[in-house]
C-alpha cells in the first residue's frame, strides 16, 4: 500500500513540464506516471494543478548550536528550512566550540540528532588543528570549511601558511575543502586607510571585488596545484565568476571535470549596494553587498552553467546586534527560508529557467556532496521523496513576521517569493497549510565519505602498516 500519492500535479522531467502522479512508499519516490491505479493509500494530495519539485539543498547555513542559540538552534534552523522547501542543509563550523575536534564534532552532532527536522550535514572546522582533520572526517563530516581566508563571523580565519598546509593534509585524506575567499591582507589595509569613513557602504569598500578576487585566484592555483576536491563559497563578484569560468572551460578543453564547484547566494543574485541606504547595518555580510556589474555576471553564472549552486549562507544575527554602527555589527544576514521562494520567484520573471534553477537547488549539491550516493537532490523512482510542491503563480511579498528564524528580520522584507504550499522530506509532509508538522529529530545525519566502520578501520590500519 502506498505511503502517499500525489496526483494531479505537474513535474519537470526528460527536459519538459508534463502532468504526473506521483506514489511514495517508505520515504522514496516507487513510481512516476500518469492515471496510477491505487486500490489504497494513507494520504492522497490532491496538488490542484501545481508543481512538485525537488527539495532545496542547502549546503550552507550557520545554525548557531551550540553556543549562540540567541541567534538559532537547530529546531528553529530546520523549521525555517522545511517552511523555505529546504530539506537537508549543511551546517558550518564557527560555532561556539567551532567544530575542530571530536569533542565539539559529538557535540553538535548530538544537539543536531535531537532537534533538527531535516537531514543534515555537518562541516569540519580547519584552524590551526592539522592533527585532527583525520578524525573529523573519519567521524563523519560532509566536508572541510568554510576555511576563512579573510576575518568573518567566529573569527576562525587562518593565514596562507596554515591554509596551504591544511589543503595539503586535506588532499591526503581526499576530502572536499570548502573555502570563504577574501583576502585578509587587503582588508586590514583598507580597513586602515579608510578609517574615516562612517558610511554603511564604507564594507563594501573595505571588502572590494579585488579582495575576492585575490583570493579566489589563490584557492584556485592551489586547488589545482593540489588536485584537491574544492568548493568556493559565496562568490559574488563580477572578476570571481570569470575567473571560475576560465578554469572551467580550460579543463573541459582538455576532457577533464574541473576539481571544483561554488555557489552563490541569493542576497547577492538580488540585493546590491543600492541596497544599503535601506538596510543600513542590516546589509552587513561576507563577502559584502556588490555593485550591478557584479550581479550581472552573477545571473549570468547560474545561467551558463559557471556557478554550480545557490546557498544561502543563512547567517542570522538579532535585531537588536544588527542595528548598530556598521563598523560593529556583525557580518550575516538569514536566508535559508528565503532561498528557495526567491529562485522560484526569479524563474517566474525570466531570469533563469526552470530546469536550471532545479540544478542549482537539488541535483548540483546533491552531487557536489556526494549526497548523490544517499538518493538526495532528483524527483525520480529509487530517489528520497524530498520535494516540493508550489504553485508558481503565488507570488508574494516576503515577511519577517511569517518566517521562522530566531533572527525575527530578513533583508528581503517585501520583495516577492513563492512559497511551498508543501514539504516533503523521505515521504513525510513536514509543512502544509503553513504550519510545521515534524518532531524534533526526525532529522536524519548523512554522514560524509570519510566515515567508516570499525572494520573498515582495522582493514585500514593494516593496510597503512604494511606500507611503512
Ligand atoms: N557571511 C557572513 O557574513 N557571516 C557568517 C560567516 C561567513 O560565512 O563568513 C556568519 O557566520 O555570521
Ligand atoms: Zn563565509
Ligand atoms: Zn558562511
Amino acid at each position: 500500500m502506498p505511503d502517499i500519492l500525489i496526483k494531479n500535479t505537474r513535474i519537470y522531467y526528460n527536459n519538459s513540464l508534463q502532468p504526473a502522479e506521483i506514489i511514495i512508499e517508505d520515504g522514496k519516490v516507487t513510481k512516476i506516471g500518469k492515471d496510477l491505479r491505487v486500490s489504497s493509500s494513507d494520504t492522497i494530495i490532491d496538488a490542484g494543478g501545481a508543481l512538485t519539485l525537488p527539495a532545496g539543498i542547502d549546503v550552507h547555513v550557520h545554525f548557531r548550536e551550540p553556543g549562540m542559540t540567541l541567534k538559532e538552534d537547530w529546531y528553529t534552523g530546520s523549521c525555517a528550512a522545511a517552511a523555505g522547501g529546504i530539506t537537508t542543509v549543511i551546517d558550518q563550523p564557527n560555532t561556539v566550540p567551532p567544530t575542530t575536534d571530536r569533542r565539539a564534532f559529538e557535540q553538535k552532532f548530538k544537539l543536531a540528532r535531537k532537534k533538527s527536522i531535516v537531514d543534515f550535514g555537518i562541516n569540519g572546522g580547519v584552524t590551526g588543528n592539522i592533527e585532527n582533520l583525520k578524525e573529523l572526517w573519519k567521524l563523519g563530516i560532509t566536508a572541510f570549511g568554510e576555511i576563512f581566508m579573510a576575518e568573518s563571523t567566529g573569527g576562525l580565519n587562518i593565514n596562507e601558511e596554515t591554509f596551504e598546509e591544511a589543503l595539503a593534509e586535506i588532499k591526503r585524506l581526499g576530502a572536499p575543502a570548502t573555502i570563504h575567499a577574501e583576502d585578509e591582507k587587503m582588508r586590514l589595509e583598507l580597513e586602515e586607510l579608510l578609517k574615516g569613513d562612517t558610511s554603511y557602504e564604507y564594507h563594501s569598500r573595505v571588502r572590494p571585488n579585488a579582495c575576492e578576487a585575490i583570493a579566489v585566484q589563490r584557492a584556485l592555483e592551489l586547488v589545482s596545484r593540489l588536485k584537491i576536491r574544492a568548493h568556493i563559497c559565496h562568490i559574488s563578484t563580477l572578476e570571481a565568476t570569470g575567473m571560475v569560468r576560465k578554469e572551467k572551460y580550460l579543463a573541459r578543453r582538455e576532457n577533464k571535470e574541473p576539481l571544483f564547484t561554488c555557489e552563490v547566494t541569493p542576497h547577492h543574485l538580488f540585493l546590491s549596494t543600492r541596497d544599503w541606504e535601506r538596510l543600513r547595518s542590516f546589509g552587513k555580510m561576507n563577502p559584502p553587498l556588490r555593485g550591478s556589474h557584479s550581479i550581472k555576471a552573477l545571473v549570468n553564472g547560474i545561467n551558463d552553467g559557471t556557478i554550480d549552486m545557490v546557498a544561502s549562507d543563512h547567517a542570522p544575527h538579532l535585531e537588536s546586534e544588527k542595528d548598530v554602527d556598521i563598523k560593529v555589527a556583525p557580518s550575516g544576514v538569514p536566508g535559508v527560508e528565503t532561498l528557495m521562494p526567491l529562485m522560484l520567484a526569479a524563474v517566474r520573471k525570466n531570469i533563469l529557467p526552470l530546469s536550471r534553477m532545479i540544478l542549482l537547488t537539488s541535483w548540483n549539491p546533491a552531487k557536489a556532496f556526494g549526497l548523490d550516493r544517499k538518493f538526495k537532490g532528483r524527483l525520480d523512482v529509487g530517489f528520497d521523496a524530498d520535494l516540493i510542491i508550489v504553485n508558481p503563480r503565488e507570488l508574494r511579498p516576503i515577511k519577517a513576521e511569517f518566517l521562522h528564524s530566531k533572527a525575527g528580520w530578513t533583508p528581503f522584507e517585501g520583495m516577492e517569493g513563492i512559497f511551498p504550499e508543501y514539504t516533503l522530506s523521505r515521504g513525510e509532509i513536514i509543512w502544509s497549510e503553513e504550519s510545521i508538522n515534524a518532531k524534533p529529530g526526525r532529522g536524519n545525519f548523512l554522514e560524509g565519505r570519510g566515515k567508516r566502520s570499525e572494520e573498515d578501520e582495522e582493514d585500514l590500519d593494516q593496510a597503512d602498516e604494511s606500507q611503512e
